[in-house]
């Protein structure tokens, strides 16, 4: 699996912040209605996060009947919503807030509904406001509360991806994203 994603020479390191959880803590997510990481979301993907080594963040998911795409197998936007989702998580670990400006998936293999698939994502360094990162994904064998943990040499790698999260100020972000929506919905 080759990918081509462009990462300047340049990058200064992803430091984990002081405050970070320690490796093997739960995340706690976005909010209970994220798509992603939501308990409450009804059709979303219920990831489980967790802190990771260093800047690092892991997360299992079951792919459920309803993440399908071709016949008995997982939709190839549903994996990208998990890499978002995981990579999305890395710069909390260096103590900051960023959305997705680019995402790219590799697709090695076929993912079958019904397996748990375990991911991990990292930073490979920041620049100004960006945080470049890499995931990879395993479909892995069920742990013993029937979950997906972490890939012995059992694990069999499906995708990759790579992402470019650029920092904002949240509430200015999703102020400017509220005040568009008011105003749209009076002209509709
Ligand atoms: C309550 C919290 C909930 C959190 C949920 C997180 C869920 C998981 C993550 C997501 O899915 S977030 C949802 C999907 N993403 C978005 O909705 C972001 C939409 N885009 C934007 O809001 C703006 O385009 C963005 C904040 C990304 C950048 O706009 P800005 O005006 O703030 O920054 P600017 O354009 O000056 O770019 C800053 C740097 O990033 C670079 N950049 C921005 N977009 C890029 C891009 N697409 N590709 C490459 N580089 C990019 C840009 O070149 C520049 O680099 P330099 O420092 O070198 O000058």
């Amino acid at each position: 699996m080759t990918a081509f994603f462009p990462v300047p020479a340049d990058l200064d390191p992803a430091d984990r912040a002081a405050a970070a959880p320690a490796p093997g803590q739960r995340l706690p997510g976005h909010g209970r209605d994220c798509y992603g990481c939501g308990p409450d979301a009804p059709h979303g993907l219920h990831l489980e996060l967790f802190a990771g080594d260093g800047v690092a963040v892991t997360a299992r998911m079951r792919v459920r009947p309803r993440f399908e795409g071709g016949p008995g197998t997982i939709h190839g936007g549903v994996l990208a919503s998990a890499f978002d989702e995981v990579m999305g998580h890395v710069p909390t670990m260096c103590g900051r807030f960023c959305v997705t400006g680019h995402l790219q998936v590799d697709f090695a293999a076929p993912v079958p509904l019904g397996v748990d698939l375990y991911l991990r994502a990292t930073a490979l360094g920041v620049q100004r406001r960006k945080v470049f990162t890499e995931a990879h994904a395993w479909i892995v064998e069920p742990g013993p509360d029937g979950i997906a943990v972490e890939p012995g040499a059992s694990g069999i790698p499906v995708a990759a991806a790579h992402g470019l999260f650029v920092q904002i100020d949240p509430a200015s972000h999703y102020g400017a994203v509220a005040a568009g929506r008011r105003s749209g919905a009076q002209k509709s």
